[in-house]
């Protein structure tokens, strides 16, 4: 269902000058079916940059994750563990990582027209036995919600050599919630990608550290009194 909801645009494929091979396959995997799952398709030495980035933080800087946005926002350990820390751009990785997600922005901007308006992310650590339940990123508006709804997640995994024993596992359930569809193994490289209100997900416990990281692009939440982002 979801999926009718994109309007594919082959043909606005030749006039984009993007020639990363991995944006096609994700701009059409989620027009197909809402989520889209690549390996390796992070360069290399962007993920081992990440890594390094993460480890070199204090572990002090990481604060512990929460749900819900702004007034609602709530920190539950029975539903999430892992511990972030938001991404500013603050060294040469950082800033090619945002750059590489701003041109998957525009990509699907122009090929799907979802009109996506800002991109924030964090580093998250899952340290052993740490989850994150099912849920989905974003409900879809209700015409009471105000603000910059997040409309695509973007996640992506900086351990090397992750092992099937290793857990931590991503699984991606069908819309209804009910089918795991597809289990994904956080290894360094592996993109995934798929609509926030759409695809509900759910982090099996780590058995041991797991670095990832995941981002939101979320449409313009300006309103008449209020520009976007809020001050
Ligand atoms: O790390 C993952 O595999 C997914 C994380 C996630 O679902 C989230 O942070 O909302
Ligand atoms: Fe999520």
């Amino acid at each position: 269902m979801p999926a009718l909801s994109l309007t594919s645009c082959a043909g606005a494929d030749s006039a984009v000058s993007d020639d990363n091979p991995y944006f096609a396959k994700i701009a059409d995997d989620l027009a197909n079916r809402s989520w889209s799952v690549i390996n390796a398709a992070l360069p290399p030495d962007m993920s081992l940059g990440l890594l390094s980035s993460i480890q070199q933080h204090n572990e002090a800087e990481f604060t512990e994750a929460g749900t819900g946005r702004s007034r609602d926002h709530q920190i539950n350990p029975f539903v999430r563990r892992d511990r972030i820390r938001w991404i500013n751009g603050e060294n040469l990785t950082e800033q090619a990582w945002l750059e590489w997600a701003s041109s998957l922005q525009h990509y699907l901007n122009r090929r799907l027209f979802l009109g996506l308006f800002s991109f924030e992310s964090h580093y998250a650590h899952y340290g052993s036995g740490d989850f994150y339940k099912k849920h989905v990123d974003a409900f879809r508006p209700n015409g009471i919600e105000r603000g910059a709804r997040r409309e695509v997640s973007l996640v992506t995994y900086l351990n090397p050599a992750w092992q099937p024993e290793d857990g931590g596992e991503l699984l991606i359930y069908d819309a209804s919630g009910q089918e795991v569809v597809e289990r994904v193994l956080p290894r360094q490289g592996t993109v995934v990608v798929f609509l926030s209100t759409e695809v509900p997900h759910e982090v099996l416990p780590a058995k041991r550290d797991r670095y990832s990281i995941a981002g939101w692009f979320r449409l313009n939440g300006s309103q008449e009194d209020r520009p976007d982002p809020p001050s």
